[in-house]
């Protein structure tokens, strides 16, 4: 077992405000993003923090989930870390505002945690936090690629209580790591670290409809404002995160239903999962027949539908210029427990034994979206990374033993 640095932080302040408290003792001090690449950023042989001893052999596997803000990031990751067992919390006696989820298997990383500017700071500037220009890639890249190499790094915070950056936080390698946030697949070394990527598309009309719901009820935000931010976003969205999703090897695209005409209540959802062919490690789940085009309504003796029912579609099609299989749910279920009806059709979803994605479903039977497409496939998604992330250690496994042979 080799004995691995850690990438080290030595001034740990980037902000345009004086910080408070805990914060205190730290200089204020502006870097330009390569500096703070230097400082923050390189591999420390001599590092005053603790080492991590690491192994070469057991490489992190990297996932990459792109959304934006309120778009159910955080529910996909919860369905995600429970498919693995075990709960997902903040790194032990940390910082409480830290935006990291560690489970035995994975660890969950926000993003966001690479601004460059902080609240202040792009207000100051102008700019969006969805902007490239707030946000530091060289300092991504590298960290991720350490990570995925084996080796821990001392990670910045962005606090989104007090809109400022904190003192970093020990990110040690795990089995699994989720890089999660506006731009996972923004740039192109840090996209070429993913072994797997996924894209949640919310269309305009349910991202409103959910931002609502959280902000107005959760964070006491007025409808006027919840606009507001969501028109000051758009076109930053539309340059920066939205363009992502043609590199995603599924994307899951929730829009509002078809089966009720001119709906505007936007309760009621059509889910696509858009599943990329060719990748490795991944084969997209079918409907009936693998490369068939079908239109299923599952209404009837053995799934309770009440209105407007609920409609399944799958087939072959075209995204970006990729070829794509895509299964469609539009509608809601009444019942949970007959989800298993659904599931005993569906094929290639990775299941360890019958019934583990109702299983799954009824578990979590609170989160949002455990009645629709939502739930049911960010669950199936769930199941293909575990799948794909046991391949890739299997084939690791082999890997000796075949070169021994030879
Ligand atoms: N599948 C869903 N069905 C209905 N509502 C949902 C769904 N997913 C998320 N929401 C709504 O959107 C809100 C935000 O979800 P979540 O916290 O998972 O998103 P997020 O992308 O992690 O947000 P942020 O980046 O702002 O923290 C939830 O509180 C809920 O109201
Ligand atoms: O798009 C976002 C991703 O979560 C946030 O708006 C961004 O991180 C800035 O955070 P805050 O609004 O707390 O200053």
């Amino acid at each position: 077992m080799a004995i691995c640095a850690v990438y080290t932080a030595t001034t740990p302040i980037h902000t345009t405000k004086p910080n408070f408290g805990f914060h205190q003792k730290h200089q204020l001090i502006l870097y330009t993003s390569k500096e703070r690449s230097r400082r923050w950023g390189r591999l420390s042989s001599n590092s005053t923090s603790s080492e991590i001893s690491c192994s070469a052999e057991t490489k992190t596997v990297v996932i990459g989930l792109a959304a934006d803000s309120g778009c159910g990031k955080s529910t996909f990751m919860r369905r995600l870390t429970s498919v693995f067992g075990g709960a997902a919390e903040p790194p032990k006696g940390g910082n409480p505002d830290s935006n990291t989820l560690i489970s035995d298997t994975t660890t969950v990383i926000c993003l966001d945690d690479y601004h460059s500017l902080d609240r202040t700071g792009r207000k100051e500037k102008g700019v969006t936090a969805l902007d490239p220009r707030a946000n530091d890639f060289d300092l991504m890249y590298e960290q991720v690629k350490a990570i995925k190499d084996g080796v821990a790094v001392e990670k910045p915070i962005y606090n989104h209580v007090t809109g400022l950056l904190d003192p970093p936080e020990l990110i040690k390698p795990p089995k699994i790591l989720v890089i999660e946030g506006l731009h996972p697949m923004f740039d192109s070394r840090v996209r070429d670290l993913l072994d797997f990527s996924i894209y949640l598309d919310i269309s305009n009309e349910v991202k409103f409809a959910w931002k609502i719901q959280r902000d107005m009820a959760e964070r006491g935000h007025s409808l006027e404002s919840i606009k507001a931010s969501i028109e000051a976003r758009k076109p930053d969205f539309d340059a920066y995160i939205d363009p992502q999703k043609q590199y995603a090897d599924a994307v899951i695209e929730v829009l509002p239903t078809q089966l009720i005409p001119d709906d505007n209540e936007g309760k009621v959802l059509r889910v696509k999962l858009v599943m990329k062919e060719g990748v490795k490690y991944f084969s997209p789940v079918y409907l009936f027949d693998e490369g068939s085009t079908i239109s299923w309504i599952p209404c009837g003796r053995k799934l309770t539908c009440s209105y407007p029912g609920i409609k399944f579609a799958y087939g072959p099609d075209a995204y970006f210029g990729n070829e794509v299989s895509v299964l469609e749910m539009d509608g809601q279920f009444d019942r949970l427990d007959e989800l298993i009806y659904v599931e005993s059709h569906l094929s290639n979803i990775s299941t360890k034994f019958y019934g583990e994605v109702t299983q799954q479903m009824l578990k979590h039977a609170d989160f949002p979206g455990s009645n629709n497409g939502t739930g049911l496939f960010q669950t199936i998604v769930g199941l293909k990374i575990r799948d794909l992330y046991e391949q890739i250690i299997a084939e690791k496994a082999a890997a000796p033993v075949e070169a021994a042979k030879v």
